[in-house]
């Protein structure tokens, strides 16, 4: 290409690892890169204000054409510990859940998980802003991200959406790939790769540069994300846009 590639990353401490490599890259020479929340960037990438983001994979079926560039993505084999439905209160006793607007993966699996495997009746709220305040009594509240991890020290009931996704399908999960709306060249393919992977293998350089308090970051990036692309991780994929099909979401 010509012009330089227009990449767009989740800003999340969850994408610190896939980010890590891109500093003093090559790859940086044929790229510029923007960071925002997934809604965001997601909504970039359907409007061809980015050529590859690493977005989530329910916008999938919104995309004219889409390519997996990388071997790498936001995923889970088990409890995520960011993506969860927080409450004061059993599953049984949830009326109200109120979704978070920077999420679009998440909000999608939720719907899921509240229709076909916990089979609850209660009221789904968009949000535009914040509203982790009014996460209290029946009133739930779906939190990613950052402001996840944060709110586990808020919330006495915490369900992690990727774990009843396992339990529920057996499957493990892909929440975001780096996906390109267009043809990409090979070379640029093969160093963007090199770049993304190189904090996957170095999660201890990765930890030593973000301080932080509200959670390990270690046990976050090793046992609680799992960044490869596998077989069943794609699997799970399928699994879940079918979902996403099948229930018109
Ligand atoms: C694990 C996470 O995965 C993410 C969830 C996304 C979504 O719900 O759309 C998109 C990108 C990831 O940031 C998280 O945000 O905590």
């Amino acid at each position: 290409m010509e012009r330089k590639v227009k990449v767009a990353a989740v800003s999340y401490l969850n994408t610190k690892p896939l980010l890590y490599g891109f500093r003093n890259h090559p790859v940086m020479e044929q790229m510029e890169l923007s960071v925002d929340y997934p809604a965001k960037i997601a909504q970039q990438l359907i409007d061809g204000e980015v050529d590859v983001a690493l977005v989530p994979v329910a916008i999938i079926p919104k995309l004219n054409e889409h390519h997996i560039i990388a071997d790498y993505g936001i995923g889970a084999e088990g409890p995520v510990a960011s993506v969860c439905l927080y409450s004061d209160v059993p599953l049984n006793e949830i009326k109200r859940i109120y979704l978070d607007y920077q999420s679009r993966t998440s909000v999608a699996l939720l719907k899921i998980l509240v229709k076909e495997h916990w089979k609850l009746d209660v009221e789904l709220v968009p949000t535009t802003g914040d509203y982790e305040d009014k996460i209290k009594g029946t009133d739930a509240g779906l939190v990613i991200g950052d402001r996840a991890l944060a709110q586990r020290k808020v919330s006495p009931f915490i369900f992690d959406l990727a774990e009843h996704w396992m339990r529920f399908t057996s499957l493990p999960f892909l929440f975001a790939a780096w996906i390109s709306n267009k043809q990409l060249p090979e070379d640029f393919i093969q160093q963007f790769n090199d770049a993304t992977s190189i904090g996957i293998k170095n999660i201890p350089a990765v930890v030593a540069e973000n301080p932080y308090d509200l959670y390990d970051l270690t046990t976050y990036y090793v046992h609680n994300l799992s960044y490869p692309i596998t077989p069943a991780k794609r699997q799970g994929m399928q699994k879940f846009l079918s979902y996403i099909r099948d229930l018109g979401i």
